[in-house]
């Protein structure tokens, strides 16, 4: 109390601080720039001072970390920092950026700091490994929030056994026996998808997804799924349905999500259909195997991606195997990472043929000469087809975004020029970059150029060829995607004449969020040949 009383009197040093402060001259010059300023000039100067002392607050917390930090580039807005640039004028600002402050930089991106990479450090982003510079907790749980589809326990391992079994399951060696069940897979697309002589799709991307899992559901999983239209449609839809809500979740304040769930995910219904169709057959197999394992022989069954789940037994975990429904929910994971990206690859494909009637033509021409007719394509013709092989890694090249591939560093990571990120970090690649040189470079449709492959295969990664990532994570998937897209070209190409319902020329691809690619929407008509 007496030291409340000391500070209240009227010489105590409350009272001598606010005398002292009311002589200084800066107030007085303070108090009559208040006076004489409208409300409008009062509200830009505090706007003003609000982002200086925000950007210095951010400049100071850079400053603070012991870190070997990579240069940030200057911004004024507070929370937007570079986002409208990046919106607007991605190519020439990240061009700008990369000549400008190296291989390693920091953006400010709705409120965050991220490292993009490019050149050889983006090289090295792609090549970490998942301890130091991670997917699983970049893209796919800070982008796409998958912890809010999949229970830990298969978030956590599910990567690793999904690429596990991918390496075997789809290796390049098991190509010739993948043709016949993309061969029937592609007549089962056309019987439910393209069934009228003239064919209109309003929805373009829906039909890609749903035609690229007639494809892939029997061959990845089994002949019991061939026309499982549940399972096919699930398979088919189940990333886009993650992706349609990315927009809420990134408005959403993050302690608001969970509650919010109810209401917006449908990602649960895919759930219930794999459990309800996948699961039985997992049991049933499983059966099998256990009474050819009884009578010492081989369970002879077909060693698809899902025998592949089903068969995994982790050394690490003391030998710990996927129970039934946890097969079924990885098969969501396959999904994910097959479906989307090879549908979305068909797609863009089919754009650039119809917005470049010159490559069309000389695809005609080289399908007419190698594989005219009904003749069955099986892998060497497919190796014979020089110009489609060109064209496809052109296609490959061309779709990568300006920024993919996010990453989150599990630990302080270091790159080979010393530039260091925190913990923490979400660190994206200039894939266009380091496919292009440049982000500008070539990115108009006349730039579209197959013959630049120069006739190096399309799933051979290379230092200008990243779109399958590099290093150790490089897509196991690639052959089985290259080989489903080129089949289907051939058959489509064959059997349809295909347009633009506009009767114009498309734009291949799309921006969205500034960098990241995705397919058109423009509508098309399928109009059989025969
Ligand atoms: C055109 C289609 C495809 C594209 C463009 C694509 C692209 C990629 C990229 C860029 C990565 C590297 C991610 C990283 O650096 O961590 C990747 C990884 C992966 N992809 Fe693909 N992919 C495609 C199709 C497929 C298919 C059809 C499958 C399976 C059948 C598949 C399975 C995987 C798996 C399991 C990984 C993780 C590898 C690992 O982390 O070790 N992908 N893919």
């Amino acid at each position: 109390m007496d030291y409340l009383n000391k500070l209240s009197k009227s010489n105590g040093p409350i009272h001598n601080a606010v005398d002292l402060i009311q002589k200084l001259p800066i107030t007085n010059r303070l108090t009559d720039m208040y006076k004489r300023s409208s409300k409008n000039e009062l509200y830009f100067v505090g706007a003003a001072t609000f982002i200086t002392l925000y950007n210095l607050a951010s400049f100071i917390q850079e400053k603070r970390q012991k870190l070997n930090l990579p240069p940030t580039v200057p911004f004024g807005l507070p929370y937007l920092g570079h986002g409208l640039y990046m919106l607007f004028m991605p190519k020439t600002f990240l061009d700008w950026c990369n000549s400008r402050y190296g291989e390693v930089y920091n953006l400010k991106v709705r409120g965050k700091i991220i490292t993009v990479t490019n050149g050889k450090c983006g090289e090295e982003s792609l090549k970490a490994d998942r301890e130091d510079l991670s997917l699983d907790h970049g893209l796919v749980r800070d982008t796409l929030y998958f912890q809010y589809v999949f229970e830990p326990r298969i978030l956590e391992i599910g990567a690793d056994i999904t690429s596990v079994v991918a390496k075997i399951a789809v290796a390049n060696s098991t190509m010739p026996r993948y043709v016949s069940g993309i061969q029937k897979g592609l007549e089962t697309a056309q019987d439910y998808l393209l069934k009228e002589k003239v064919n209109v799709l309003d929805h373009p991307s829906a039909f890609f997804q749903r035609f690229v899992s007639f494809m892939s559901v029997p061959t990845l999983l089994g002949e019991e799924f061939a026309s499982n239209i549940e399972v096919i449609e699930s398979f088919a839809s189940f990333t886009g349905d993650i992706i349609r809500n990315i927009p809420i979740f990134m408005l959403v304040p993050t302690f608001l999500h969970r509650p919010l769930l109810p209401y917006i995910q449908s990602p649960k219904k895919h759930h219930a259909i794999m459990e309800k169709h996948i699961s039985p057959v997992v049991r049933q197999r499983r059966e099998i195997m256990r009474l050819a394992k009884e009578s010492g022989e081989d369970h002879g069954l077909e060693q698809t991606f899902l025998q592949g789940l089903i068969e995994y037994t982790d050394a690490d975990t003391n030998g710990y195997t996927y129970s039934d429904k946890e097969v079924a929910h990885a098969v969501l994971m396959l999904a994910f990472v097959s479906a989307h990206t090879t549908s979305t690859n068909l797609s863009y494909s089919i754009y650039w043929l119809l917005a470049r009637p010159d490559l069309m033509e000389k695809m005609m021409a080289e399908i007419e000469s190698i594989a005219p007719g009904n003749t069955p394509i099986d892998v060497e013709i497919l190796n014979k087809m020089t110009f489609l092989n060109n064209f496809m890694r052109e296609e490959l090249r061309q779709s990568a975004g300006n920024l993919g591939v996010g990453k989150k560093a599990m630990e302080d990571f270091t790159f080979s020029n010393g530039y260091q990120v925190p913990k923490g970090r979400m660190v994206e690649s200039s894939t266009r970059q380091l496919n292009f040189g440049t982000n500008s470079i070539r990115s108009e449709v006349e730039d579209m150029d197959p013959d630049m492959s120069k006739n190096r295969t399309a799933t051979t990664p290379a230092k200008d060829y990243v779109s399958f990532g590099m290093g150790k994570h490089l897509c196991p998937g690639r052959f089985f995607a290259t080989q489903e897209i080129k089949m289907s070209l051939i058959y489509l190409l064959r059997n349809f004449d295909i347009k633009t319902v506009s009767g114009k020329k498309p734009t291949p691809m799309r921006r969205i969020a500034g960098t990241r690619m995705t397919n058109s929407e423009e509508p098309l008509i399928f109009t059989a040949k025969k």
